[in-house]
């Protein structure tokens, strides 16, 4: 493997503990990859360090040994409910892959505890687990260490806690630095000690010393490791051994030739990129079908109860498709994935970085496969020279069919596709006119028919992009889709309910709440958006389709409005308004619900 070039464990200038040593050895790693050697050593000498090294290059262990270190040479000894080491890392799947390298380590470690505080899981439960087993080494992800240390509730007051903290370190540091993850950094940072360790690491971009000062980093060590056989002046900042190809094929035609390349490797291991859950949740489900005996599997990051298993399951798979958004981006192990395609381009350039760098990793062989359309031929160029991350044109896909067909046929036998097609599609146009290099990603210069014709849609949706517009190219199916029904029987049963129900009532000026009038995408989009962080906090039983719940759960709260007013219980005006004040639904109009990724 021509990364792990570094000497062996024992070269290092410091000694590493013997139970660390073992457990290397059981683990039959027996050299050091460049960050490995350049990180711990420092780290154990007090210093900070900003890593930067390309991704699957070994960054987990370059901080995870040195913390274990640092932890056993203290001079008071950690007490059960004392944290000495914190990792924050920006997704739960990262947690976990991390905590379990912890796990490895401290089977030889007994007296040290770690924790996981992610979202996803019961914090009630999280406080309880801290309070009874204790934890030294807390590995979390912002939002809920956000809360846990606001929450200072039922007697666990983790800012107290965090007085003994040694070393901090910032894993996928640009992400956690980077808008979304800002505030609750700052709000953590302010609870830790000034005098600890820090520590940054990522594959891409840790150079912004601005952000590195706020992190708290005194006189960092910068360690960039660069790929062998890269010219120093060049940071390239995927793998050498990645093969990155683009492939250019019209909107229309994108499907088809993803299918045709899938089937053509049908027996490797893929990992498929999607900028929006709700393409996820279509896409996911139409390949489900077309590959009837592949694994596949789907992640997004509105999935609350099922990820972790769908991550574990998919990690063990030899071969099979994950199906995913960019909540898989970053930092994710899986074991020797083939192939990494990219159906949206991401919407930042570093995103790209990670994606591709879910392949290739730690000395193996990997691919990455981005599809672009003909006016998105420059973002080759743009990520050749902002990225250093050049891509070769793939040759024709053989034996492409056309499969939109097939596609329609499974949202005529049930309205669940229907709808998900709907919503993957608006989703897609609103994420296209967020991305980053909008002047390569030119959402006015898309062509919404032929898009839709791609999305295999059986008519247009109803959007403000699309207000105003005709569409003459494409073919809108004769079936009234009224008529679709839902394959699930109760859900089927609810929306003729609530069509009877609205037909009763005639055409009185009732508020579409799908099609608020005068209202911007974006603030009704917000709304949504702080409604749906609202409904997170539920907590919806194991194995359920959660997005299909809550568009369950609207339609029988539609229902109830229903009723009330025909009771005179509500007014008119307000029951408008509450038809109004809820998330987008598409369950009862057909029209669509917006779901891009968190
Ligand atoms: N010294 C080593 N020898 C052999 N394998 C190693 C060594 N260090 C790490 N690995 C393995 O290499 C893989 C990648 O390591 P890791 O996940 O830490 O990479 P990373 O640099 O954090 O990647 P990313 O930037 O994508 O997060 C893991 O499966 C890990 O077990």
């Amino acid at each position: 493997m021509d990364n792990i070039t570094e000497g062996t464990w024992e070269s290092l200038p410091v000694k590493l503990n013997d139970n660390i040593l073992e457990t290397l050895r059981e683990m039959k790693f027996t050299h050091m990859t460049p960050v490995q050697s350049a990180c711990i050593p420092l780290f154990m000498r007090n210093k900070d360090v900003a890593a930067e090294a390309v991704t699957g290059s070994g960054k987990t262990l370059a901080f995870v040994i040195p913390i274990i270190e640092i932890l056993l040479k203290r001079e008071d000894k950690l007490k059960k409910m004392q944290v000495g080491a914190l990792v924050i890392t920006p997704t739960r799947e990262l947690a976990l892959q991390i905590s379990e390298v912890f796990e490895g380590f401290l089977l030889k470690f007994p007296q040290f505890k770690q924790i996981l505080l992610i979202g996803g899981s019961n914090p009630i439960e999280d406080v309880e687990k801290f309070k009874e087993h204790g934890a030294n080494i807390v590995i979390a992800t912002p939002g809920r260490l956000e809360d846990m240390f606001r929450r200072k509730a039922d007697g666990l007051d983790l800012s107290i806690l965090v007085k003994t903290l040694d070393v901090l370190v910032l894993d996928e540091a640009d992400r956690l630095l980077d808008m979304g993850f800002v505030a609750s950094l700052n709000v953590i940072l302010a609870f830790l000690p000034k005098q600890r360790r820090t520590g940054l690491f990522s594959a891409t971009q840790t150079q912004e010393l601005e952000k590195l000062v706020r992190a708290g980093l005194r006189n960092p060590v910068r360690i960039t490791v660069k790929e062998k056989g890269v010219a120093a002046t060049a940071t390239q900042k995927t793998p050498a051994r990645l093969c990155n190809y683009y492939f250019i094929c019209r909107i229309e035609e994108k499907f088809n030739n993803m299918v045709a390349f899938l089937k053509e490797h049908i027996d490797e291991k893929h990992l498929v990129f999607f900028s929006t859950c709700a393409s996820v949740e279509y896409y996911g489900r139409a390949l489900e079908t077309l590959f009837k005996k592949a694994d596949i599997r789907c992640i997004h990051g509105k999935m609350k109860n099922k990820r972790n298993k769908i991550f574990a399951d998919f990690r063990a798979l030899e071969s099979g498709i994950l199906v995913c958004t960019d909540v898989m981006a970053r930092g994710i192990d899986i074991p020797d994935v083939n192939w990494v395609l990219q159906y949206d381009p991401p919407s930042n350039a570093s995103a790209f970085v990670h994606r591709c760098g879910r392949t290739a990793r730690i000395g193996n062989q990997g691919s990455a496969l981005v599809f672009l359309l003909p006016m998105e031929e420059s973002y080759v160029t743009f990520l050749s020279i902002n990225q250093k991350c050049p891509l070769e044109r793939m040759e024709p896909i053989e034996d492409v069919m056309d499969i939109l067909p097939k596609v329609k046929a499974m949202a005529l036998a049930d309205r669940a596709m229907y709808d998900r097609g709907m919503r993957a599609y608006v989703s897609s146009v609103q994420a296209y006119a967020k991305h980053e290099c909008s002047l390569i990603f030119r959402v006015k210069d898309l062509d919404f028919s032929a898009m839709a014709k791609g999305f295999a849609l059986l008519r247009m949706p109803k959007m403000p992009e699309l207000k105003d517009k005709s569409f003459p190219d494409f073919v809108r199916t004769d079936i009234d889709t009224d008529t679709i029904r839902y394959k699930d029987k109760a859900r089927e049963k609810l929306r003729r309910k609530m069509l009877a129900e609205l037909k009763e009532r005639g055409p009185a000026p009732l508020v579409r709440r799908n099609v608020v009038r005068n209202t911007s995408w974006s603030k009704q989009k917000q709304k949504q958006d702080r409604k749906r962080k609202k409904s997170a906090k539920r907590q919806l039983g194991e194995g359920s389709d959660e997005e299909e719940d809550e568009d369950l759960k609207e339609l029988l709260n539609d229902t109830r409005l229903l009723k009330r007013l025909k009771k005179g219980k509500i007014s008119e005006e307000d029951f408008n308004k509450q038809m109004e004040d809820v998330p987008l639904s598409s369950t009862q109009t057909g029209s669509p619900k917006a779901t891009d990724d968190a």
